[in-house]
């Protein structure tokens, strides 16, 4: 379908990018790539990165946000709290590494360590109420390929985690269903929940 759609852009565009159109969004910006010859096949494969990219990381983060607060009311009140009020805001050490090493780092290995974050399988949301050093806290990666939407879904996930707190009651169906890992975390029941608009006081 993907292969379909690039070959009709690139149809239209053609005779607009030969006559130096620029802009338009994101598929429009990597035909016009293509047609000028400064990329290949990249276009499908990038337009697929960013859906799965863009997707499955934020709706599988926001079903594990409400997981722990299901979990944890005496957070989720502060949340309610907070979240009437305001909004809010987030944010290597030096190893030399052998020549021709192949180093896998992944972000449980920083997040879980207990050196940074005390009692680190703890759902404790209060911890970053103090400052956490640079590069310990890096659910996006950091330095030159850090997440390229990670300001979008850092607010879509706030925007979301908002309305629902102020505008909903909810529950978890199942409140201690097993979380599988495939390969980012999900509840294995597919997290049902109940969910009704709040009355309004
Ligand atoms: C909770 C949501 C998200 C998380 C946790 C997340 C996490 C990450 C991480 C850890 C990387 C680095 C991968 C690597 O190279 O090792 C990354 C890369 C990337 N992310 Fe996200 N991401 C999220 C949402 C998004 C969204 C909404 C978009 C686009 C709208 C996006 C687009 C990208 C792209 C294009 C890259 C590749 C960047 C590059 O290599 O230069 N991500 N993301």
């Amino acid at each position: 379908m993907l292969v379909e759609i690039v070959r009709k852009k690139r149809q239209e565009k053609k005779k607009r990018v030969e006559e130096g159109e620029e802009g338009g969004i994101l598929l429009s910006r990597l035909v016009a790539g293509l047609i000028r010859g400064e990329i290949k096949e990249e276009v499908v494969d990038n337009v697929v990165l960013l859906v799965f990219a863009a997707h499955d990381t934020i709706s599988f983060t926001i079903a594990m946000t409400f997981r722990m607060l299901a979990h944890h009311p005496t957070c989720y009140a502060l949340l309610y709290q907070n979240m009437l009020k305001a909004i809010v805001d987030i944010e290597y050490e030096g190893y030399t590494i052998p020549r021709g090493w192949k180093v896998l780092w992944t972000a449980y290995g920083t997040h879980y360590n207990p050196k940074y974050f005390g009692d680190p399988s703890t759902f404790d949301p209060s911890r970053f109420e103090d400052a956490v050093p640079p590069y310990v806290f890096v659910p996006f990666e950091g330095g030159p390929r850090v997440c390229a939407g990670y300001q979008l879904a850092k607010l879509n996930i706030l925007i979301f985690l908002h309305f629902v707190v102020t505008h909903y009651d909810w529950s978890l169906r199942y409140l201690d269903e097993p979380i599988t890992m495939d390969p980012l975390p999900f509840p294995f029941q597919e997290m049902p929940i109940k969910i009704s608009p709040k009355p309004i006081i």
